[in-house]
């Protein structure tokens, strides 16, 4: 991860946390890693909307009614699919990555992605604040950076 410690104060617009509750035991913990990260780079509590959909598979279609309606300086989306007994966690995955990398590509702010794709819950925790870092942190650093890249690559 960027070594960057400064602020981010010239972001011009909110923020939004697209998370599901499926799997909340984790996503809530990726929800706190995401808030208090943006804090620390010196994003204000009130400039951050947390939506929270069912499952990952909503996270789709939340995103793009936000990114329709032109608010928002930077989505993230957080969530946490787990291998059960069946290929459900396949479909899901890829259909949402998919979804999430198009709008992406077309859309005139960056989202970031967020959603952990593990083999069971024990991983998912680990990289939810435990051992192995908070994917909600890192992804929100990501989207910082991808809003100053943005605004830099729009001048
Ligand atoms: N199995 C997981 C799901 N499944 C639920 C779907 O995302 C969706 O909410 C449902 O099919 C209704 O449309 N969601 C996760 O976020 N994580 C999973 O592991
Ligand atoms: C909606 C489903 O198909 C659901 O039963 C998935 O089961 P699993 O998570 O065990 O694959």
């Amino acid at each position: 991860m960027n070594e960057y410690k400064g602020n981010y104060t010239n972001i011009h617009g909110p923020i939004a946390i697209v998370v599901s509750k499926f799997n909340e035991i984790v996503t809530k913990n990726l929800v706190l890693g995401a808030q208090e990260t943006l804090k620390q780079f010196g994003i204000k509590e009130s400039d951050v909307d947390v939506f929270w959909v069912p499952g990952a598979f909503e996270i789709g279609f939340t995103t793009q009614k936000l990114l329709n309606s032109n608010k928002y300086a930077g989505i993230m989306s957080l969530g946490a699919v787990i291998k059960g007994e069946t290929d459900h966690y396949s479909m899901i995955i890829q259909n949402v990555t998919g979804a999430i990398m198009q709008m992406n590509l077309q859309a005139k702010i960056p989202i970031t992605f967020g959603i952990l794709t593990t083999e069971n819950i024990e991983q998912a925790l680990q990289r939810s604040g435990l051992k192995a870092g908070n994917e909600g942190s890192s992804t929100a650093q990501s989207l910082l950076e991808m809003i100053s890249l943005n605004d830099q690559l729009n001048k």
